[in-house]
């Protein structure tokens, strides 16, 4: 079994097999399925992953391994059938799958450098740029004295070679601990021997008289405001030690979590637990969809489920949205299991989400939080999976791989025999739709813990409110209920809803709009620089005083931002202390944080903000919920548009009244008739599901049918349409089902991204079992021009995202 089956880290369809190669004498013993290795591919060194070893080879001369990067797999056997898995779903490459599998930290890095490997004189240029040394980097090369063509010819000649080197980016953190090297009576001595002038040596060393213990090193010189010198000559005098060892970088405290204890469930609590803790003690697997109203307990019952896998000695996996990875969230599993929970989100460091991962990876917590990725974490003994607001679109990957997180869960769940939960107060219809049909288990909290009714909610219509002469974003009535809940000590939540809006800017006298000169998309206003940037490629341009067009100067910005409605708001309501969370002011780490313990310490009286405020939040005394305008989002090109308003609006919701005073919710909107605001005011999901899936099955969307996108873009928009042409002729030659539709090409919502044209095709099926494999022959014809030609083309199987 001496020859390693190999992925190797070159991104193209080409290349997407495995690769043979010798394990040389000193690796025979070491290596293992599932590691890193290095390993020579043409004139370079590139990093793989070993798949499989094996005694022969179909191939004779095969390449030795050069290096192996692992000590232990960084992929378990589970893990690289899921990547393969994965891989074939989302038609994307093993490696890339791989990759995605595990901390960024962990993809290689590859860097060239040029290598002096001869004694004799070099040219005069070359001499000046190697200037003695004998190993230069690569990059060194630009804007030297040497050509390109100098360097090839010493190449050829033997005099240089060119050096491939593979660099793993990973970064472990230490710290220098100090102690003390004798005892108290002999630094005594010493203290007596140091010179008048040594106080700081006096003072330290009269500290670890008293402290026998290890301290570390910068907390010593902090506490004796010294610097590390003055350690450094006690460590020579030998009459301190020093040690350094490697730490997690440990984003908690752990200590700093109160303790909670398992609460006494509700009767609809207890209906929901049992058959799942039925299925984690005889190991089986099923797919149970809780639907819950919001404050109904479903962390709970996740919390209490995860303790008895825990006390089998089993692993446990919660994914909660990037958003709602609030501390509060995070306090509440560390409160329950303490340091025995991993944390993966976003707002981590590449080194403390290293740090987190190889806690799982050496199996020293059994349960991990985190966004979508986290699904991934390397468990060898799962006892269960959980997807908290499994209607959440940030479970999709919009990237390659393009895989949603449900069918990851789903897939582990199989493997380990054991159960996965999706919990949602708004189920998606294609989770729901499988529950009615009994291939998801589905378990019903219709009430809130602590019995309160679900707050009341008014629909305020804005066109009213117009004729009425009131022109600002607050109707009457949102204006005089939250004056009343400050007077009350009460506090509010505002809710701008933004997607489909932005502060664009506008001539008023020629209509011209400025617009991003990369992308088909207006310019967003920014306040704070004065700038206008595009949020798809980070052009900017400052404002103008003149219509770039006609000259006029009643050049104006539109639309609604948190900030504009922050100013609005304290000229109608002085006395308001607001704070506004959007991404503007999230963007510094511990933000977020500071923002909701300001908020909770009443240092506010509303909390203002876009849709990360819509779930998770829990603070008793928020009383009033406000939606400025519940229908920016549901006119957008998107099916899901009516799903994802319902959504939001049952969520935002959610968050009044959940303890003892009582809340309310007053939505503004300007078409109060559409279903999905009447019905999320009346809290009534099963007519929305019926609604809205017999308007799915009118228009042929899913779930009734299954859609694959496939994008095609380029700087020329000629290749674009030809080459969109070709892909949706040659699906509509090779389908096999008369059912299946395909539609376009047609220009993608946003036509230009990046000076790139973008053109896509739909397809639309309810059975065509090989789509892949029809889907991966047709973009193998454009290999040589994805290569050669910066051509792109993207598939999704499970489109979210229709931009
Ligand atoms: N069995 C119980 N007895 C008493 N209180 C409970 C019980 N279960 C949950 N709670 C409390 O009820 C509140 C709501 O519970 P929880 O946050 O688990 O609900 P949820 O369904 O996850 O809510 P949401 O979907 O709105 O986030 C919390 O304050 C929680 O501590
Ligand atoms: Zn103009
Ligand atoms: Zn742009």
């Amino acid at each position: 079994m001496n020859i390693a089956k190999v992925i190797v880290d070159v991104p193209a369809s080409s290349i997407n097999q495995t690769f043979d190669y010798k394990i040389p004498e000193q690796f025979q013993d070491i290596l293992k399925v599932g590691m890193r290795v290095i390993v020579p591919f043409g004139p370079r060194k590139i990093m793989g992953f070993v798949v499989g070893r094996t005694g022969e080879s179909s191939f004779d001369k095969l390449k030795n391994i050069s290096d192996v990067l692992d000590l232990t797999p960084v992929l378990t056997d589970e893990l690289i059938g899921l990547g393969k898995w994965l891989a074939n779903q989302t038609l994307s490459l093993y490696i890339t799958a791989f990759q995605a599998m595990l901390p960024q930290v962990m993809k290689a890095q590859y860097k060239k450098e040029l290598e002096r490997v001869t004694d004799g004189p070099l040219s005069d240029e070359l001499e000046s740029f190697f200037a003695g040394r004998d190993f230069v980097a690569y990059e060194e090369l630009t804007g030297s004295a040497v050509s390109y063509s100098q360097i090839q010819k010493a190449v050829q000649d033997g005099d240089v070679v060119v050096n491939y080197l593979v660099k793993s980016k990973i970064t472990k953190k230490h710290v220098t601990t100090i102690a003390p090297n004798h005892e108290p009576h002999l630094l005594e001595e010493a203290i007596q021997d140091l010179s008048k002038n040594a106080r700081k040596q006096k003072e330290l060393l009269a500290f670890f008289i008293d402290n026998q213990q290890e301290i570390e090193q910068s907390v010593l010189t902090k506490k004796f405001n010294t610097t590390s010198s003055t350690v450094k000559t006690l460590l020579d005098k030998e009459l301190l030690k020093s040690n350094r060892k490697e730490i997690y970088r440990n984003p908690y405290d752990d200590k700093s979590f109160e303790q909670t204890t398992a609460l006494t469930l509700t009767e609809q609590q207890q209906e929901t637990i049992v058959p799942i803790q039925e299925h984690i003690r005889d190991e089986k697997h099923d797919v149970f969809l809780i639907h819950g109203v919001t404050g109904s307990g479903k962390t709970e019952i996740y919390l209490q489920a995860i303790q008895d896998v825990i006390e089998k000695g089993q692993e446990a996996i919660v994914l909660v949205p990037e958003i709602s990875l609030t501390p509060q969230m995070v306090k509440r599993f560390k409160g329950r299991f303490g340091s025995n929970v991993a944390v993966l989100h976003s707002a981590l460091s590449n080194g403390e989400k290293y740090d987190e991962w190889r806690r799982i990876h050496r199996k020293e917590v059994q349960v991990v939080v985190g966004a979508r990725s986290a699904i991934f974490a390397p468990f060898e003994n799962l006892g269960i999976l959980i997807i908290d607001e499994e209607h959440e679109n940030s479970y999709k990957q919009e990237d390659q791989p393009r895989y949603h997180a449900r069918d990851v869960a789903i897939f582990r769940g199989e493997n380990h025999r054991c159960p996965v939960i999706l919990g949602s107060a708004t189920p998606t219809l294609e989770s729901f739709a499988r529950a009615q049909k009994g291939v998801y288990k589905l378990a019903t909290l219709s009430k809130r813990t602590n019995e309160k009714e679900m707050p009341k909610v008014n629909i305020v219509d804005m066109r009213n409110e117009l004729h009425e002469g009131n022109r600002s974003m607050f109707s009457r009535s949102l204006k005089e209920n939250i004056e009343q809940r400050i007077q009350r000590g009460e506090q509010i939540v505002l809710l701008l809803n933004r997607r489909g809006y932005s502060t664009f800017v506008m001539c008023r006298d020629c209509g011209h709009v400025n617009e991003c000169p990369h992308c088909d998309i207006a310019l967003t206003y920014h306040k704070n620089s004065s700038q206008l940037k595009c949020h798809y490629c980070s052009y900017e341009e400052s404002m103008p005083t003149n219509c770039p067009s006609c000259k006029s100067d009643l050049i104006r910005f539109f639309g609604t931002g948190t900030q504009r409605i922050e100013e609005s708001l304290t000229q109608l309501i002085p006395e308001a202390r607001i704070v506004r969370m959007d991404v503007d002011t999230t963007r510094r780490k511990g933000s977020h944080e500071k923002i909701l313990n300001q908020f909770a310490d009443k240092e506010a009286d509303i909390l203002l903000g876009t849709q990360m405020i819509a779930k998770g939040l829990d603070f008793e005394n928020v009383t009033l919920v406000g939606v400025l305008t519940a229908d920016s989002m549901l006119h957008l090109p998107d099916f899901r548009s009516s799903e994802k308003t319902f959504q939001l609006l049952t969520q935002v919701s959610g968050r009044a009244g959940r303890h003892d005073l009582p809340g309310e919710v007053i939505i503004q909107t300007y078409t109060p008739e559409h279903y999905s605001i009447e019905l999320a005011s009346n809290y009534d999901f099963m007519q929305f599901y019926k609604n809205e899936m017999s308007t799915r099955k009118t228009f042929q969307y899913p779930p009734y049918v299954f859609l694959t996108l496939i994008t095609v873009s380029h700087q020329n928009h000629v290749t674009v349409v030809q080459t969109a042409q070709r892909i949706a002729q040659l699906l509509l030659n090779n389908i096999s089902n008369e059912e299946t539709v395909v539609l376009g090409p047609t220009p993608s919502p946003i036509a230009r991204m990046k000076d790139r044209y973008r053109y896509q095709c739909m397809i639309k099926y309810k059975n065509e079992p090989n789509l892949r494999t029809l889907i991966r022959k047709i973009i193998r014809q454009f290999d040589d021009e994805v290569r050669k030609n910066d051509l792109l083309i993207t598939v999704d199987m499970q489109p979210y995202q229709l931009m």
